[in-house]
């Protein structure tokens, strides 16, 4: 099974992420301490997310990387691939986005003298009181929104960057860097604003049973948010999510590329 895109796709995650990490700390006006946390986890993600992709598009189509330019996959090839990844993705996602997400939301002023400490102290002690507190499942919380927002959302994710490439490409070269960025970037606004009504529902299911359980499952939170807040309930923080997107997967994608190019 070839390496290279698992590496590349590690590397490239964790340069994505550092353009990344001001909107996700503003977008829960949390607090977020700190970027080796944040670092380490999504460049095992990202990789995990590349090289799953490229390694079912081997799989599906007999082409490795350097052959795709000459012998481009279908669309339904890129799609299956992008949801594989997708899902795979959204596993090894679900603890630390959790965590991510428990830490973000505790928005109480940073400790004064002689106030008590914060529920959690920072992502180690926080994945530490979540599983003694709820669990090792409590560790997955959520996972299950988490993949259905991220199957199909990746799969739109690699087609509309592989379609712009193939728009704006000579047939059979690679894409100049401005046409990668662009393409990483849209490819990003395009599958965040479609996964930002599952994100939402996402967001509610890990921070659920903190005091006591309020929803009974996927679609019962989705009922009781769109009953209280309305079906805009599903577009908060489309902006900010797609604001985000495009330098991130703009990087995510440049330096993904470049790396693949440059290791031949
Ligand atoms: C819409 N979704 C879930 C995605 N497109 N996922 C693929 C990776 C996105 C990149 N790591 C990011 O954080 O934007």
């Amino acid at each position: 099974m070839p390496v290279e895109e698992f590496v590349a796709g590690w590397i490239s995650g964790a340069l994505g992420l550092v353009l990344g990490h001001p909107f996700d700390t503003v977008k829960l006006l949390g607090f977020f301490k700190g970027m080796s946390f944040p670092i380490a986890s999504i460049a095992v993600v990202n990789s995990v997310l590349f090289g799953v992709y490229s390694n079912t598009l081997l799989v599906l189509t007999a082409t490795s990387h350097q052959e795709r330019r000459a012998q481009p996959p279908s669309y339904t090839h890129i799609f299956l691939a992008g949801c594989t990844g997708g899902f795979l993705q959204a596993y090894c996602l679900a603890p630390f986005d959790l965590i991510k997400v428990r830490l973000q939301n505790q928005t109480e002023p940073r400790a004064q003298p002689g106030s008590s400490p914060p529920r959690y102290q920072g992502p180690v002690h926080c994945a530490a009181s979540i599983f003694r507190e709820e669990g090792p499942r409590g560790l997955f919380r959520g996972a299950w929104a988490l993949t259905l927002r991220d199957t199909p959302t990746v799969g739109i994710y690699f087609i509309t960057y592989e379609g712009l490439c193939r728009q704006y490409t000579p047939e059979g070269q690679n894409p100049s860097s401005a046409t990668v960025l662009v393409a990483g970037g849209f490819a990003g606004i395009v599958s965040w604003v479609a996964a930002t009504p599952l994100d939402v529902i996402k967001s509610r299911m890990q921070m659920d049973g903190l005091r006591r359980r309020v929803y009974q499952g996927i679609l019962d939170c989705m009922v009781s948010s769109i009953r209280q807040e309305g079906l805009g309930v599903f577009f908060r923080g489309v902006t900010i999510n797609s604001a985000r997107a495009f330098p991130v997967n703009a990087v995510t994608f440049l330096s993904y590329e470049y790396l693949l190019r440059w290791w031949g």
